[in-house]
């Protein structure tokens, strides 16, 4: 048998440039290139072995391996899951620091490869800097925290064991219907150490991504389902974006004359202005697509995971005449809420469906309740987009909350734009085709309801695990996955402030990225959640220690965005009028290099409402009549929602 004498992590980074993959007759690298953070964890080891030979991998540096994971979780789900990138971090807390993006990936079902440093296999030494030691148990290290995390993980004890490791993360990662994080973690002495490995071991992979056909038996249950059904709607979900179906999707709703909602996964699958598209569904939903859910008496999920933003927390179809028909890759998806199951690719599902339905004569039942639906949304979505401040007579979408702080917010943020308005302006401003990405805070609420998405894939939310500091990390990761379209970051003030750091790396990289900065000055949607359910404002307002009541309700603490960013070499603006954001947008536009603009904007001016619940844990007791009456209410509702 050939061998080839190599260390642990020689063979690893050459096996990783040999993986293509096979998606519709297209082959491509499945590795594109690896994110680094070295420390003596990994820098002797795997640094050693990219800097001798990292054949065709690209080698980036991170400058927090949260955000260098987030960006390739976002180039991941960007290029719809067929390439990756891998990363690599030192022992202890830099390993730590990539736990979060491992989650991210598992919750959205998005492949990353994640290769922390780990403490000595040998023991010498025991411990090691930065190994925390659990004296009930010494195998235990920080990197299994990544086991409840990853779809797959596996620590390198010799180099021998690397051969089978691999095998499995590549069967893990490319797995349409269970993807997510595959941690391998490799002891830094390991990582160094030699064997003959066989060549074989290294010739180039094609791994086939198949389309899973559904069942005969399958299509026969959803069409016999779907026959007895007048008022059916499609939720179209990320699964539509990564099988590419948004087509056949489209061409199924046009053929039946079926309307379709989106799930934050799903949009930009489907044209925003078609017709039979009734935009984002469920607690972060708008008027049209919630209010023909609750009539619908069937629900047609295609690649949902039926989270409880998408389902009202099972609120929003819970009439128990309302059958679930599933399109899932994934039997595990497939069969929630006792639906009607169909395990199969979307694409291949929905043109196979379509024939029958066809053949069978099926049409909705629908007449005019689509376009009333869209018509009236539509009335109400230009309503948003007029909101203005007008200091004395103002009433916040918002409202009740800080109604009488608003003055005081306009004045420390020196503008009063309404975040609805902006968004509106945005819309209007950005590109057709740019990708617009977000994760956490208000925003993705607001987009979801309103950003109107016309080009395939304009649209990057991570609302799986809606991570803080996942936007401008993601910014940069989508940016690698598509250099010819640009790219705009939506960050709230708190996400912006909890990591930021790879925009730095955008700069390093020359990857323009555009962060769009919406300071209200608080941790906006949260401050109106705990409102909402009777509390007080508390420790969600950036508001300065007060020396008279020691609590933080002191005065607004400011922040010149711009000036931060500007630090680094960013292009930065900042807006406090409509005029200033659109001459910002266009300036922006023109640049090379990455953007900032510090958009200030009043709380409380984001959407709100529509029709659908968000089961949140509420106090049961408490002194305020406001938080018994949201207990009371939270109760009432339950009754209300599918138990299971
Ligand atoms: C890593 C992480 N920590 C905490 C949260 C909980 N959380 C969700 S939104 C939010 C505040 C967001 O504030 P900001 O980014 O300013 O957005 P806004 O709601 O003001 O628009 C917090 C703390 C989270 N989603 N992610
Ligand atoms: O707690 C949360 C509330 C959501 O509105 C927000 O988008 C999300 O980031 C979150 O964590
Ligand atoms: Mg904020």
């Amino acid at each position: 048998m050939e061998t080839i004498r190599l260390t642990t992590a020689q063979a690893l980074v050459k096996f990783l440039d040999q993986q293509y993959i096979e998606f519709d007759g297209e082959e491509r690298r499945f590795v594109k290139g690896i994110f680094t953070i070295f420390g003596h964890g990994n820098v002797l080891g795997l640094g050693q072995a990219l800097e001798e030979d990292s054949g065709s991998l690209e080698v980036y540096q991170g400058r927090n391996e949260q955000g260098m994971a987030h960006a390739a979780v976002a180039f991941a789900k960007q290029m719809r899951r067929r390439q990756i990138c891998a990363c690599t971090s030192s022992v202890g807390p830099g390993a730590a620091n990539m736990v979060t993006a491992a989650a991210t990936a598992t919750a959205n079902q998005i492949p990353v490869l994640l290769l922390p440093g780990d403490t000595f296999a040998s023991r010498q030494p025991d411990p090691v800097l930065q190994q925390i030691e659990q004296p009930h148990d010494l195998t235990v290290s920080t990197n299994d925290a990544f086991r409840a995390v990853s779809k797959y993980w596996d620590r390198i004890m010799r180099p021998e064991q690397l051969m089978t490791a691999l095998l499995h993360a590549m069967r893990v990662l490319t797995n349409p219907a269970d993807t997510g994080a595959v941690t391998i973690a490799l002891p830094q002495d390991v990582q160094g150490e030699a064997y003959d490995y066989p060549a074989s071991f290294f010739a180039k992979r094609v791994h086939r991504l198949e389309r899973r056909p559904a069942a005969e038996a399958a299509l026969e249950d959803a069409v016999r389902l779907m026959m007895s059904r007048r008022k059916p709607l499609i939720i179209c979900g990320g699964g539509v974006r990564y099988s590419g179906a948004g087509a056949e999707l489209q061409a199924f709703a046009e053929a039946l004359h079926i309307p379709l909602a989106e799930t934050q996964a799903g949009k930009s699958a489907v044209p925003g202005s078609h017709p039979l598209n009734l935009g984002g569904i469920g607690v972060t939903g708008n008027g049209a697509a919630n209010a023909i859910a609750k009539e619908a008496d069937l629900i047609i999920g295609v690649g949902t995971r039926f989270t409880d933003f998408t389902t009202g927390s099972k609120e929003l179809f819970s009439d128990p005449g309302t059958e679930i028909l599933t399109v899932n890759v994934s039997e595990f998806h497939a069969l929630k809420l006792e639906a009607t199951p169909v395990v199969a690719d979307a694409k291949a599902a929905l043109i196979a469906l379509r024939q029958r339905l066809e053949a069978a004569g099926y049409r909705s039942g629908y007449t005019t309740e689509i376009e009333a639906a869209r018509a009236a949304w539509g009335e109400e979505w230009k309503r948003l987009a007029g909101i203005q401040y007008a200091p004395g007579s103002f009433t916040p979408e918002v409202a009740g909350h800080l109604d009488e702080a608003l003055p005081e917010y306009a004045e420390a943020l020196g503008g009063c734009l309404t975040q609805t308005r902006v968004l509106a302006a945005l819309n209007r401003l950005l590109e057709d085709d740019a990708v617009v990405v977000g994760a956490s805070g208000s925003l993705p609420g607001d987009l979801q309801r309103m950003w109107v998405a016309e080009a395939p894939d304009s649209y990057h939310m991570e609302y799986g695990y809606s991570c803080m500091g996942y936007e401008i990390s993601g910014a940069l990761g989508v940016k690698m996955a598509e250099p010819d379209r640009e790219v705009y970051a939506f960050a709230g003030d708190g996400s912006y402030l909890m990591l930021h750091s790879e925009l730095v790396t955008s700069i390093q990289e020359g990857q323009k990225i555009n962060v769009l900065l919406f300071d209200n000055n608080g941790f906006g949607c949260i401050n109106n959640l705990q409102m909402g359910h009777g509390m007080g404002s508390f420790g969600t307002e950036f508001r300065a220690r007060n020396a008279s009541t020691g609590k933080l309700d002191g005065p607004l603490v400011g922040i010149d965005f711009a000036r931060s960013a500007a630090g680094y070499g960013v292009i930065t603006y900042t807006a406090r009028t409509l005029e200033e954001l659109e001459q910002a947008v266009a300036d922006a536009k023109r640049q090379t290099v990455s953007t900032l603009i510090d958009i200030k904007v009043l709380p409380k001016t984001m959407t709100n409402g529509y029709g659908a619940w968000w089961n949140v844990g509420v106090a049961e007791v408490s002194g305020k009549p406001d938080i018994a009456r949201a207990s009371e209410e939270r109760r009432r509702l339950l009754q209300q929602a599918r138990p299971y």
